[in-house]
């Protein structure tokens, strides 16, 4: 088995004969049972590059690796490469057609030939873990948007993929429903048994969850690396239309402003932040009596 369970090297993709490639010599490599940030201005070749993942795109120059292994693009196995690599689109409209949402969540299993019982227990399992059971036997037309991508996010979890790939979990959604998937994000592939991707315009998001962020810009990669080294650095950031995470911009106003010491870690969330503060505030009332 491969550290990296998914690898492009050189990959150049254009949509159509004469048309700008939308992904230029582009190389990457994911680490297996990570957490990678995909981001990037809008156009920078991230959907694109997410479809080059499980096939539905055949890059015209380089190779993508699965596993270590290049994809051939046969029939068989491209369809276990989609088994295998789960995409939630970022318009959940592109993926959902059943008369039910439980229907429309069963129908992965019941094709994959799991029996009616088999197919009956994991939908319900998926259900209860993402909280939908009050709308399972509606229409999924008939959803919001944010319950669209709840359920978007069921039919692929069900499936059990090894790679999950979520483009722009939270484009469009009110502050709500972004918790509610945010909260969902964080606690998928706790246990590592899962590599997730996931694009996002959101750095405070990428910074917290992200084990590995990736820029994207004209379709290559900008820059690969931490978060506390990708999300810090602005001349990098200046390049695309990312800003520096809210919780850094504070914390480095607050060592700036000598109320914290600047030998402190940046932090990941404004929960470790606050962590800082108190600890330092209870230092001084200790030094101060
Ligand atoms: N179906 C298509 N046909 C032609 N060109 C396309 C198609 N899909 C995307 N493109 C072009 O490919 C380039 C990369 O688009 P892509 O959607 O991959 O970027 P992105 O980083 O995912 O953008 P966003 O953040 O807006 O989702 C853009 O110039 C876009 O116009």
């Amino acid at each position: 088995m491969s550290d990296f369970i998914l690898e492009a090297r050189h990959v150049s993709y254009s949509y159509g004969s004469g048309e700008e490639p939308s992904l230029k010599d582009l190389s990457l490599s994911i680490r297996r049972g990570s957490r990678t940030a995909v981001m990037g201005s809008n156009g920078s070749g991230k959907s694109t590059f997410f479809l080059c993942c499980n096939g539905i795109l055949r890059p015209d120059e380089g190779q993508i690796y699965y596993d270590g292994q290049p994809v051939t693009y046969r029939k068989k196995e491209l369809l276990d490469l989609r088994k295998k690599v789960g995409i939630v689109f970022q318009n959940p409209d592109m993926q959902l057609f059943s008369a039910s949402v439980y229907q429309e969540i069963s129908f992965g299993p019941l094709n994959l030939g799991l029996s009616e019982t088999e197919a009956k227990r994991e939908v319900e399992e998926v259900i209860q873990k993402l909280g939908i059971a009050p709308f399972r036997h509606r229409p999924a037309h008939a959803l919001s948007g944010g319950q669209k991508k709840q359920v978007a996010l069921a039919d692929i979890l069900v499936m059990h993929p090894e790679l999950l790939i979520l483009d722009e979990p939270f484009a469009a959604l009110d502050p709500s429903h972004v918790r509610i998937i945010r909260d969902m994000i964080q606690s998928l592939g706790e246990d590592r048994s899962m590599t997730v991707v996931t694009a996002t315009h959101d750095t405070g998001f990428a910074l917290s969850w992200a084990d590995e962020v990736i820029l994207f810009r004209e379709g290559q990669v900008l820059a690969q690396g931490t978060p506390a080294r990708i999300l810090t650095d602005r001349e990098l950031l200046s390049k695309t239309s990312l800003e520096v995470p809210a919780v850094i911009q504070v914390f480095e106003n607050l060592q700036a402003a000598g109320i914290l010491s600047k030998g402190l870690p940046s932090p990941k969330s404004f929960e470790q932040l606050n962590m800082y503060i108190k600890r330092t505030a209870h230092k001084e009332n200790t030094h101060g009596t």
